[in-house]
Formats: C-alpha cells, structure tokens, sequence
C-alpha cells in the first residue's frame, strides 16, 4: 500500500484576485509513482508544479510533504525535491562545475547515475552547459535532475525539444532509477512519450480533478481498443476517428487487460466525464 507524499489541503491559489486558478482544491500524491499530470492549455499544471515545490505559495490551505509545509522551503524538504522547469537557463560553466556548486545541496546526488545518463545521451562531463543546443540543454539538465536522487522529482514537459531516440532515452532512464522512496510526476501534453511509463494518472480542469486512478485502476475498468472503419462501436464509452478507424474505449467487461491510450482517455475524459467516472465508483 503506497503512502502519500504530498498532501494538497484546500488549496487555494491565484495570480490575480478575480480569477482562481485553485479554490479549494486537495489532492493526495502516492509515494513511488511515476504520476502523469495532464490538463489542457492553461489549467494550471505548471502553477502546480511550482506551488508543490514551495516557490509559489498558496493564498489558502496547505501543501505538505510528508508533514512539512513545502512553502516553508525548509532544508528538509528543498534537499529532496527537484524540478525541471519548462524553460531555464543554464550558467556558463562546464557540467563538472555544475555538479561541484549543485550536488551538495543533495544528501543522495549519484555521480553514477549522471556519468550513465550523460553517456545514453551522448553527453559527458566535459561539456559546456553554455554552448550546448536547447535539446542538448535539456538532456544535460534532465540528467542532472534523475543523479540528485531526491524523493520527489517534478518535471515539466520533459520531453519537449528532445530528438526521436532520446524519448526512448529518457522513458529508459527514469524507468530504471524508479525506486519505492521515489516519486515523480510528469506534466505535459506529449502523451505519447510517456504513456507506457506511467503508474498513475491526474488530469485537471480548472479547480476540478477529472481523473485520479492508479494506471492498474484504469484498465481494470475501461478497454482500449482499434476498430477498422466498419466495425461495430457499440457500447463505446468514448469513440475517437483514428487514422485506420476509430479508437475505442469500452467498459472492461470481460477483464481483459490493453495498454492504456493516453490521449484517447484525456479527451474522453475531457468529453464523457460523469459517464466514465461512474465506472471508478462502482
Ligand atoms: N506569472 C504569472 N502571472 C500571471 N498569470 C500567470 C502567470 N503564470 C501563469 N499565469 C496564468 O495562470 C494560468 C495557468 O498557467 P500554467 O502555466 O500553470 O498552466 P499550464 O496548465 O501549465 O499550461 P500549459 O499547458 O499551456 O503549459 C494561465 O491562465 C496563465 O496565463
């Protein structure tokens, strides 16, 4: 049975007075997931993101990890958190002088960890992070982010700017430093790099919580499935044209298990919400 992480308590959170982005939102986030958090353009993911990591603070209600209010930025909670933004920058210094300013501030930095990923991703420590490309950059961060260990890793459309290879890279590379103390949650909208990856899903519209399932919960209850042009729908749940048909999801009548179709779920789940939903509550 996991245990909760992160613990969002009637959050409450806006940029401006006149439009909340979160009003009284909760959430509990499980310990050693990886956790997909979707939502379209705009919902709030990224607000998120920073507000569970304390550089945002919430206008109501709390944040906790493991106990410790986030917005406190308390060593204890800084030393195991990590966040890879959208966009960033990076300083003028060699990877060797980034890891000697950064790796101390995490009580578990892995310089095997990073010496593996720079070499999956073709990188290594003599690099310098200021004259690398934008998807150079990112891997070069990426792998930085998975050597510091901490038991919560925040990442923000992660695999944004990376090539063809290196998605599968990246899917390679958290997959294996995945541990029971870990958690990391992924936001973004490349559902394809990350589906088969994922534990968990979260998706969010405004100040609701559309889905929250463990990916096992998911495909216990719905079947996902292809169907050629002229092939029956009935019963669908949710029918999405496809390139050879249509995509399917069905209720998992006859507890078959298919592999989760991210974007078919987030659209359905976007369109056909109560008539989904009243499947997990069965
Ligand atoms: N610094 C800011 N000041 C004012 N409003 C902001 C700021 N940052 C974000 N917003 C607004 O808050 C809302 C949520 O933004 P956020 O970036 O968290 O959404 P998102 O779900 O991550 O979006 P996307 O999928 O487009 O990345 C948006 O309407 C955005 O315009």
């Amino acid at each position: 049975m996991n245990t909760t992480l992160i613990r969002i308590d009637n959050l409450g959170f806006g940029y401006r007075k006149k439009t909340p982005l979160f009003s009284q939102f909760n959430l509990d986030i499980p310990t050693g997931e990886i956790i997909g958090l979707l939502g379209k353009n705009g919902t709030g993911k990224s607000t998120l993101l920073y507000l569970i990591c304390g550089l945002l603070r919430p206008k109501q209600g709390t944040i906790t990890m493991q106990g410790t209010d986030v917005k406190k930025r308390l060593p204890l909670t800084l030393s195991e958190t990590y966040l890879v933004p959208e966009e960033f920058n990076l300083p003028n210094v060699s990877m060797k002088q980034f890891v000697k300013l950064n790796a101390g501030f995490y009580p578990r930095f892995s310089q095997e960890i990073l010496s593996a990923c720079l070499q999956d991703f073709d990188l290594n420590m003599d690099i310098h992070l200021g004259e690398l490309s934008m998807g150079q950059k990112k891997k070069a961060y990426l792998c930085f982010a998975l050597a510091t260990n901490t038991a919560l890793l925040l990442m923000d459309e992660p695999t944004n700017g990376l090539d063809i290879p290196s998605k599968s890279q990246f899917r390679k590379a958290i997959a294996s430093g995945m541990t029971d103390e870990k958690t990391v949650i992924v936001s973004t909208h490349q559902v394809k790099d990350i589906d088969r990856l994922l534990d968990h899903v979260i998706i969010i519209e405004g100040t609701d919580i559309l889905l929250n399932q463990p990916v096992k919960t998911i495909t216990e209850k719905l079947y996902f499935c292809e169907q050629g042009m002229n092939e029956p729908t009935d019963g669908a749940l949710y029918i999405q044209p496809s390139v050879a048909g249509n995509s399917l999801i069905l209720p998992n009548t006859y507890g078959e298990e298919s592999p989760l179709n991210l974007e078919v779920l987030f659209n359905a789940m976007l369109a056909e919400h109560e008539k989904i939903q009243t499947l997990f509550n069965r």
